[in-house]
């Protein structure tokens, strides 16, 4: 049996709702074999962000040099990469090992309002990681960030994702969750034509680890040899049942439910 592999390089969330975590158990239940290298330990939980320790420079390229001696990922993700140090470490690295399917999830602030990338880093996400990126897949407060302008409208993001796919990123995802209305847009843009993926709104609190969910999805998708479009298909189903299902774990922002997908498959058969 042909087993494809994903390789995420992201920070350890202990409250196993988020980074990680919700990357590994998303590449489970999507039948790829994951691989991690750890940037960042956080001690979190559905309440916030209580500790922040990067990994040392050293740590994170050994850990990425052990998989590419050994196990050559079919795609890789990034997720919380904290500083310009570790972004400029793991860009060489997937360079390096000439990797392909490269999902970017540009994380830069928790949904409780702590940063997980400090300022210095932005150029350097925008110079050395988003040229290598398939796809860049921003919620809108990083899309802001990364395009230098504000976004309320859908025309407000496509003059966005135009500006960050000239920073070099081959498609952009803009994600809608941070929007309003009933309709759940994520818009995607592929230097051509833009592509709506919409969805209904779910209303609840539980929508921790949304954004490493979707894209941990889009990454297992890539490594299985889907394109772009029908990865993000499957990944947007995949978010939709996870957080419709939820789990109602904690006292704060719960996770997401990874085992949703299955049974909604399940029951499509
Ligand atoms: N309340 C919601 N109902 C349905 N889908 C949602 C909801 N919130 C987020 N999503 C979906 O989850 C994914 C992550 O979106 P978003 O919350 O914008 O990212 P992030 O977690 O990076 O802030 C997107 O596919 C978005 O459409
Ligand atoms: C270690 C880590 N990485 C990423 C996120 C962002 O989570 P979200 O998917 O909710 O934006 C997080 N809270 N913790």
């Amino acid at each position: 049996m042909k087993m494809y592999k994903a390789l995420t390089i992201a920070g350890s969330d202990s409250g196993g709702g988020a980074g990680i975590q919700a990357d590994l158990k998303t590449f489970q239940e999507l039948g790829v074999f994951g691989m991690t290298a750890i940037t960042a330990i956080t001690a979190q939980n559905t309440l916030g962000v209580q500790g922040v320790y990067p990994v040392p420079i050293e740590g994170i390229s050994e850990q990425i040099d052990s998989i590419g001696a050994d196990l050559t990922p079919d795609a890789v993700k990034t997720g919380m990469l904290f500083n310009s140090e570790i972004i400029k470490v793991v860009s060489e690295k997937i360079k390096q090992y000439s990797w392909t399917n490269l999902v970017v999830d540009p994380v830069m602030i928790a949904k409780g309002g702590a940063p997980l990338l400090q300022e210095e880093a932005i150029d350097a996400l925008k110079h050395f990681l988003l040229p290598i990126a398939t796809v860049i897949t921003p919620n809108i407060p990083e899309a802001e960030v990364l395009s230098g302008q504000k976004i309320q409208s859908i025309n407000d993001r496509k003059k966005a994702a135009e500006i960050i796919f000239n920073l070099g990123a081959k498609n952009v995802m803009i994600k809608g969750g941070h929007s309003e209305g009933e309709a759940m847009i994520d818009l995607l843009f592929d230097g051509n034509e833009f592509f709506q993926f919409e969805s209904k709104r779910i209303v609840t609190k539980n929508t921790h680890g949304t954004g490493c969910t979707f894209s941990a999805a889009i990454t297992a998708e890539l490594a299985k040899g889907k394109n772009i479009r029908e990865a993000i298909a499957i990944a947007k189903d995949f978010i939709q049942a996870a957080i419709e299902d939820d789990l109602m774990i904690g006292s704060g922002h719960g996770p997401t439910n990874h085992w949703a997908y299955r049974r909604k498959c399940a029951q499509r058969k």
